[in-house]
């Protein structure tokens, strides 16, 4: 990769404004805490003017039809899937995650595109029976308006795709704003979606790092915003609630978890730990549905440790473009901290630490210059403990045994948040029953992964409001009309 690049600020997707000479946002590799690159930080005056773009292109792209939106859809998802090896290339650079996981990533957010192109088809009203026989009521749906689409670093295409797609399927216009942390990934998206035949203005993206919170503020309250896509943290999720109040926004909030993982004596241990290492490790611990608070049954606890040490072992720490890595690092020195604050506190409150990975094949000094934790594994968890509070977001599977079916309930819904959840057992009543007395948006079951385009993701309590992907994803895109007619002569 180039050590230094660009990306434009309210640059439409015909790239018609020009970039202007700005105060730079500085991205660093995890991997090495050295600066990538620069991007223009944005302002916001940018924001407003890219509100003005796509306020603009509104007035016709809700014209087109749902076939045309498809079309543009399906050709954005080729390019992406044509791309895919560049755009991991870039993911890796600003996330750290590991090569396989980038990829995945790409086609994730291809997904994405592929299934709204279906939905943007079969975004149907209703007729409705009458009680007066001169009446009949039709609804039709139409697409809300701009967008202000607020993605985080750790999914950094898929979190935009994932908007930008049912977006356009309804027939709105977007303004697109990536972490600080990350913004090529969507830069490139952007630069895509004109490729792909987007009209000017439909896509817009705007980068900043510094003024993350100013921008927030210029979308959240600007009356042609009719709708704010967030994915975060539950703290800016509240304060976007706040923000968006006073011109009533329509809000998405994807927040965040403190998945429960609830491992029963009959379940199967090498499917449980394949789960485990899906739901804890994947992005190095940092996605809304990572594993938190491992529930293991006291009669099997001695087979899952030995079983997950042995997985966890096998898994080299390092930087994601050296393609055998698997757990790369955090996004950031104060991410580190917090799960290091996680770990600490659990061992100062009576955990033992069971196993700590040796960070191999890294060496110290390289371990030293990146964002590296070495994945832990702690037994004993308790109620007064941090990571049973708030999610670590990072590589430390902490235990906590338990006995009776009957406690596990009270255990898992012990938090204000719900959005993963996930148990294992052979059971299949014991799987149900559970399953449905889970405070949780989303419950796994004998499976580490929640994540597909077709299943409706987003979590209950304070983890957020909506759901993204799947048939109900385009709803919060879309208002619908009544329409009532008077038939009589
Ligand atoms: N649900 C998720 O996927 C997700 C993603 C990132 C972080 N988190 C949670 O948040 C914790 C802290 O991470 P963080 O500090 O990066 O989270 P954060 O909520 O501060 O940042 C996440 C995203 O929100 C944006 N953001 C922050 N403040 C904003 C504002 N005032 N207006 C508009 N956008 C704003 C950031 O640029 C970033 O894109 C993590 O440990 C994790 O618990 C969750
Ligand atoms: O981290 C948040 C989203 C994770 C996912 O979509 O799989």
């Amino acid at each position: 990769m180039r050590r230094c690049c660009r990306t434009s600020s309210s640059s439409t997707t015909s790239g018609s404004t020009a970039p202007r000479a700005r105060r730079a946002e500085r991205a660093a590799d995890p991997s090495t805490g050295e600066l990538l690159c620069t991007a223009v930080e944005g302002g916001k005056e940018d924001a407003e003017k890219a509100v003005g773009a796509a306020h603009a292109a509104f007035a016709n792209f809700k014209k087109t039809t749902a076939r045309s939106r498809a079309r543009l859809l399906r050709q954005l998802n080729d390019l992406l899937l044509e791309n895919q090896e560049d755009i991991a290339r870039l993911i890796v650079a600003e996330n750290g995650k590991p090569w396989k996981e980038a990829l995945a990533e790409v086609t994730y957010s291809a997904s994405f595109l592929e299934w709204f192109s279906g939905e943007a088809e079969r975004a149907y009203g209703a007729t409705i029976p009458a009680a007066n026989p001169a009446s009949r009521i039709m609804t039709i749906k139409q697409p809300i308006g701009v967008v202000a689409a607020l993605a985080p670093w750790n999914l950094p295409l898929a979190m935009a795709a994932r908007k930008v797609a049912a977006a356009i399927a309804a027939g709105c216009t977007v303004v697109v704003k990536p972490a600080g942390e990350t913004p090529y990934a969507t830069a490139v998206f952007g630069v895509l979606a004109k490729r792909a035949g987007v009209p000017k203005g439909v896509v817009n993206v705007i980068t900043a790092l510094e003024n993350t919170a100013l921008i927030g503020e210029t979308l959240c309250t600007d009356p042609r915003v009719r709708k704010v896509s967030f994915t975060g943290s539950t703290r800016v999720g509240k304060l976007l609630v706040k923000l968006t109040a006073d011109t009533l926004k329509k809000l998405s909030l994807e927040l965040g978890g403190n998945a429960p993982v609830i491992v029963f004596d009959d379940a199967n241990v090498k499917k449980a730990v394949d789960g485990v290492i899906v739901s804890k490790l994947r992005n190095g611990g940092q996605t809304c549905v990572a594993a938190n608070r491992l529930l293991v049954q006291k009669g099997i606890l001695d087979a899952f440790l030995k079983e997950l040490k042995t997985r966890m072992e096998g898994m080299a720490v390092g930087g994601g473009l050296d393609h055998n890595s698997a757990i790369g690092p955090l996004i950031s020195q104060a991410a580190l901290k917090k799960v290091d604050e996680h770990t600490q506190d659990a061992l100062s409150k009576g955990a033992t630490q069971y196993w700590q990975h040796p960070a191999s094949p890294l060496t110290p000094e390289r371990f030293a210059k990146g964002n590296f934790y070495p994945p832990t594994i702690v037994v004993g968890l308790t109620e007064n403990m941090k990571v049973w509070e708030e999610e670590t977001f990072g590589p430390l599977a902490a235990i906590k045994v338990f006995e009776k079916e009957e406690e596990v309930e009270k255990l898992a819904n012990d938090t204000r948040v719900g959005l993963g959840a996930y148990l294992y057992t052979q059971d299949i009543g014991r799987a149900l029953r559970v399953a449905e007395s889970i405070h949780a948006g989303m419950v796994g079951i004998n499976t580490g992964m929640l994540s597909a385009s077709e299943s409706p993701f987003g979590g209950v309590g304070e983890s957020g409001w909506g759901k993204e992907g799947s048939l109900m994803g385009i709803e919060d895109y879309v208002v619908t009309k009544a329409i009532n007619i008077d038939i009589s002569a």
